[in-house]
């Protein structure tokens, strides 16, 4: 089951719902779950309930809708509630019409939060209901002014914040940037591609049966993302058995570093060394430098000489000493991690390949790579590439999508932002390999990208962090997949309600 819907997906199953349901008890649930987030806010934020002011600015469709039920909601518990209608000729009439009865008043402005912008009192939430699943296009008029300065109050979308698309996560134009999104019923795409402009999610049940989506038909078997889930990481992750030794969980063939750039090839093998207790091989011109920094690499001039591996990884800080040496890697039938110098070295040959391939090319990598830039639709970028080259395409940044040959898509959100340093992705290539020669080479790319972010969020440290090496966050390794192992084992299924963005974020899905 997916857990990121496309937009068009969520409208039909609401319909479907609507009509499972009486008329309107959705729209209630959903706005009755908004007001819970929003009182919760001004309790963290504004200091109490009673007495503070929420501003509604509100659409013309049911987004608004939600936000005028919510706002009365809010007003029959003392709230301060007002209303900005961005078009009054085409609000809700029936969500106006409760908004009125609970005495809600409706305003031309939304006043800035007096300086500094600190908690207490004079700061307050705005409800974003300027539009959801029908959103088009950036913010316009009086909703753009409004959300483009920096009020000082607390931001609360209603299902997703308004100019940003709800499939890609895509920005053209001014948009919201939230506290706290309250997504109604099911995650849509947007949640897990755009997080910097959703802020916290928050998942409002309004409905759907917690054990899938059966007996409204629309949404069984739909394409979308998926959460990984702290469970799946965990059952994933390979760990050795009685049986075991260092060849059977497998070997990793690593042709990494060179006099030109040693560095990233001992950051590669720093990265596979920890997550496979197998063997990992060093070969090529940067071997011998490799070893020097970890002894416990395996060393050979080229690949014939080298004894049995399982994968490659090809290409962190290669220079045009190896080339000769990633074509051999790439002519075996053997599984392939192409990174960085790979890429723009060999690119014909990764994409001939026919035997398991993964590329792992951040955007500009990306461009040159597949000859067209990534766009504002990544995952649909990344697929269509996957689907050229047959081959999982693993497109790094923030959100890292990964996309199989088939169709499917994966996407690891990394929760924080501490992995943006350099050489971070060269020990992202050396786990991917290491995964790849092992029993868990199926969901290698993702799995290595969700313990990639865990590990840089153990290396920065409790709130608020601090900076950290690519060197510090392969030493973290070890911990974060214990970590994940143990929270996998220790947590139970989580209901929808209580469902958030899980802790690390992790995806795993499908795109259309
Ligand atoms: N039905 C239910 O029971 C439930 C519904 N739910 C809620 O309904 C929401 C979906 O509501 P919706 O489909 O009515 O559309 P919505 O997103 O409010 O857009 C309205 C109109 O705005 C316009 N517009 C588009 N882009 C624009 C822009 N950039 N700037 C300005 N205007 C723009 C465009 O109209 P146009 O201008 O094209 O005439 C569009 O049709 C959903 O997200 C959830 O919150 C939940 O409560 C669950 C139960
Ligand atoms: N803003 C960010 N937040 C979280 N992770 C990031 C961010 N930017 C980059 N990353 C991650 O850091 C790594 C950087 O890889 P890359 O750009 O190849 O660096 P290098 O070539 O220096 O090793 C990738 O795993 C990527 O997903």
């Amino acid at each position: 089951m997916p857990s990121y819907y496309p937009a068009a997906l969520v409208k039909r199953a609401d319909e479907s719902l609507i009509r499972a349901l009486a008329p309107g008890v959705p729209m209630r649930r959903a706005a009755f779950g908004l007001a819970q987030v929003v009182l919760r806010e001004l309790r963290d934020h504004a200091g109490g309930a009673v007495g503070q002011k929420v501003w509604l600015v509100v659409g013309v469709g049911d987004n608004g809708a939600d936000a005028l039920w919510a706002g009365a909601f809010l007003k029959r518990r003392g709230v301060d509630v007002r209303a900005l209608l961005l078009n009054p000729r085409r609000a809700h009439p029936a969500g106006l019409a409760a908004f009125r009865r609970a005495g809600g008043k409706f305003v031309d402005d939304v006043p800035d939060a007096p300086a500094p912008f600190g908690g207490g009192p004079g700061r307050g939430v705005v409800v974003d209901g300027v539009v959801g699943l029908s959103g088009k296009g950036p913010l316009r008029g009086h909703a753009a002014e409004i959300f483009s300065r920096p009020s000082g109050h607390r931001v609360v979308a209603v299902d997703l914040p308004s100019g940003v698309d709800p499939d890609t996560g895509a920005v053209a134009g001014p948009a919201v940037t939230a506290d706290v999104t309250v997504a109604m019923g099911v995650f849509k795409q947007a949640h897990a591609l755009n997080p910097g402009r959703c802020g916290r999610l928050e998942l409002v049940d309004i409905g759907y049966p917690e054990a899938g989506f059966g007996p409204l038909g629309v949404l069984d078997g739909a394409r979308g993302l998926t959460a990984l889930g702290q469970e799946r990481l965990a059952a994933l992750l390979p760990a050795p058995g009685p049986g075991d030794d260092k060849y059977t969980q497998g070997v990793l063939g690593v042709v990494a570093g060179s006099p030109t750039y040693p560095g990233a090839g001992a950051l590669c093998a720093s990265g596979a060394l920890a997550t496979t207790s197998g063997m990992v091989r060093a070969v090529g011109p940067g071997a011998k430098a490799l070893v020097a920094v970890h002894p416990e690499l395996v060393v050979s001039e080229d690949v014939e000489s080298t004894g049995r591996v399982n994968a490659w990884v090809l290409g962190p800080g290669a220079d045009e000493s190896t080339r000769a040496l990633l074509l051999r890697a790439l002519a075996t039938d053997l599984p392939v991690v192409a990174d960085a110098s790979a890429l723009r070295l060999v690119p014909d040959a990764i994409k001939r390949r026919s035997a398991p391939t993964v590329v792992t090319p951040h955007e500009r990598e990306f461009e040159a790579f597949a000859g067209r830039p990534v766009g504002a639709d990544r995952a649909a970028a990344a697929a269509a590439l996957a689907t050229e080259c047959g081959a999982t395409v693993l497109l790094k940044g923030h959100v890292t999508i990964i996309a199989e040959p088939g169709g499917q898509v994966l996407v690891n959100i990394a929760g924080n932002s501490w992995a943006a340093t350099a050489g971070s992705g060269d020990v992202l290539s050396g786990m991917i390999g290491a995964l790849l020669a092992s029993a868990a080479a199926e969901h290698a790319a993702p799995v290595a990208a969700a313990i990639h972010s865990r590990a840089a969020a153990l290396a920065a440290g409790a709130e608020p962090g601090a900076p950290i090496t690519a060197s510090a966050l392969a030493a973290r390794i070890p911990d974060a997949i214990r970590s994940a192992r143990a929270s996998g084992l220790a947590r139970r299924t989580p209901s929808v309600r209580a469902a958030g963005r899980t802790g690390d974020g992790n995806a795993i899905g499908s795109y259309p």
